[in-house]
């Protein structure tokens, strides 16, 4: 099977104060293969993270379903299984990057990335090392990495939720507009890694408002406006 497939997806939003129920989006149908890059462009309010944040389960659909090929679970949908499957989705197969930081208060940029991989078993030597190389590879000032990041500018937070989600190496990655407050640089290295992991073998799902950006980097564009999921180069193979 696909490693995702959304099936007549839709979500509607109920809105207590107005007591109304709005639809916010319906009728999605896309598909991805292992390995692939999928863009999702549209214009702003079309529902392009209400999709993401879907897959992840920060909202619950209302209609269709979200299969997902599980290294752990086999075939699943994502709006049907346990919250204890879900949250062990959300620490060993799947990652999100949204444009915002959430994060425990008061630990450290460095001890953030270290405990990413330490919850996935690592052993301390080789999380604190990876989470070292992962700061680097970001270019976060390592007079950062023992600051609480609630004092970091926006583009430092971003860096900072790429590195955490990405030194995971995920098998499934959601990019909320990961690029969106980053100068050029940065943009570079967020696409360095992102050519990485696809090289890795990781399934990704993005919104970038850079069309440029995603330029060579996409497997397939979803476009919110026509429902229609467009081919946009040859899949190379990967490795294992
Ligand atoms: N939690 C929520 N409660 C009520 N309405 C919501 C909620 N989340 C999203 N919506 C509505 O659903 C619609 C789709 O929102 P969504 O954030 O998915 O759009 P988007 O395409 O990602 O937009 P943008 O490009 O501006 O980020 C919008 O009309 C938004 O107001």
């Amino acid at each position: 099977m696909a490693m995702l497939e959304i099936v007549d997806f839709g979500k509607r939003f109920t809105i207590h104060h107005l007591g109304k129920t709005m639809p916010a989006i319906q009728n999605i149908n896309l598909s991805l293969e292992a390995g692939e890059f999928i863009g999702i462009v549209g214009k702003s309010g079309s529902g392009k993270s209400t999709i993401l944040k879907s897959i992840y389960r920060t909202y619950l659909p209302d209609e269709g379903k979200i299969m997902y090929d599980s290294e752990r679970f086999g075939e699943v949908d994502l709006a049907q299984i346990s919250e204890r499957q879900m949250l062990y989705l959300r620490k060993y197969e799947i990652g999100y990057v949204s444009q915002f930081l959430s994060v425990m208060p008061r630990t450290t940029c460095r001890q953030l990335v270290t405990n990413a991989l330490l919850e996935m078993g690592e052993s301390v030597a080789v999380a604190r090392g990876e989470a070292e190389k992962a700061l680097a590879h970001f270019e976060l000032d390592p007079k950062l990495w023992d600051s609480y990041p609630n004092t970091f500018s926006g583009g430092e937070k971003l860096r900072l939720n790429i590195a955490m989600a990405t030194v995971k190496k995920p098998r499934l990655l959601l990019l909320d507009e990961p690029t969106a407050s980053l100068d050029q640089q940065s943009k570079i290295k967020v696409r360095e890694i992102i050519e990485k992991l696809k090289k890795q073998g990781t399934t990704l799902v993005g919104i970038f408002h850079d069309i440029e950006f995603m330029d060579g980097l996409c497997d397939k564009v979803y476009d919110m406006q026509t429902r229609q999921l467009t081919i946009t180069k040859e899949v190379v193979s990967h490795e294992s």
